[in-house]
């Protein structure tokens, strides 16, 4: 059952050790504080011992019973009780997004229609590119551009800069749109899980630079791209999406990619909408996504 006009919906998000009672422990607890559950999907990975949990919600009519700050304070007994690490938020605050890219711009287009015709639950806060090719669509959108040229002589002040802009704009979220420069091992331990990546391959597959000429020069008979967080260690960090295509020998690593273009933007959009509805948890080096 879906929210009626004047309630409210929630989602919580909790991963702990794998124990019993987690679920009834959640259920029974939203039940006393008048929530209804809408959706709910769970997971308990034998792999790494750990459970992951969504719960989305509405409270009741005209607003909790004993108010969001209660729920929260006996969730935090809870979450003590068995190690949790949660959030909860409502499903209507939509993360703001900093879209970065360099002169490939179908992702970024794609991204724009996307969010504009309200397919996409972000908020679009501005555009940054390390060349000035892409301002123009930018500003169709009427959106800030900003363009930080970077080489490896100036990459700490641009990264510098960008920091500065996640501030100004209070971005939650970083995508990059084929934005082609590797970033720093800093700025990616401090924005840990608040970037993602397109990358125009199927990893674990032609890491790194060119991959579509990588897998023309292996005679791949599948091409794909992947939407993972960003960590240090290049286009290995958590994989959240991906998509593939079949090829063959009669396609150049220019056909490739003219291919790879619709995959990439697919799977970027996916991965983006789902963070954004916080559907996707991380599992150390992996994810759990509750599509
Ligand atoms: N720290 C990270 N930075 C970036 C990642 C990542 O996973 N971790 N993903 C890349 C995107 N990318 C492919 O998707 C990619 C971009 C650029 C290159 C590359 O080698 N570029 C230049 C070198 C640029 C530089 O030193 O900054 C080159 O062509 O030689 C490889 C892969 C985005 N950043």
């Amino acid at each position: 059952m879906s929210a009626g006009s004047s309630e409210r919906e929630y989602v919580l998000t909790l991963s702990c050790p794998d124990a019993r009672g987690i679920v009834a422990g959640v259920a029974n607890l939203l039940a006393a504080h008048g929530c209804n559950i809408t959706e709910s999907q769970q997971y308990g990975d034998s792999y790494s011992g750990r459970f992951f949990l969504r719960t989305q919600f509405t409270d009741s009519e005209g607003g909790l019973d004993a108010g969001e700050d209660a729920l929260r304070a006996a969730f935090a007994s809870l979450a003590g009780e068995f190690d949790m690490e949660w959030d909860l938020r409502p499903r209507d605050v939509r993360p703001r997004v900093l879209v970065m890219v360099s002169k490939f711009g179908h992702c970024l287009n794609d991204l724009l229609y996307r969010q504009r015709s309200g397919l996409l639950e972000v908020d679009i806060a501005a555009v940054v590119s390390n060349h000035p090719d892409l301002e123009f669509l930018a500003r169709s959108y009427d959106l800030d551009f900003h363009h930080l040229p970077v080489n490896a002589g100036t990459k700490a002040e641009q990264e510098a800069r960008l920091l500065e802009l996640v501030d100004a704009y209070d971005v939650d979220l970083v995508v990059l749109a084929r934005y082609m420069q590797i970033l720093s091992e800093e700025l990616c331990a401090k924005m840990s899980g608040r970037i993602i990546n397109i990358h125009h391959s199927f990893l674990p597959s032609f890491k790194g630079a060119r991959p579509y000429h990588q897998a023309h020069a292996r005679g791949v008979k599948l091409i794909g791209a992947t939407a993972h967080y960003v960590t240090a260690d290049l286009d290995e960090g958590p994989i959240i999406e991906q998509e593939v295509s079949r090829v063959d020998h009669t396609h150049s690593p220019e056909q490739l990619a003219a291919i790879g273009r619709d995959l990439e933007s697919l799977a970027l959009a996916r991965a983006v909408n789902w963070h954004a509805q916080r559907r996707v948890l991380l599992n150390a080096e992996r994810t759990v996504v509750f599509r």
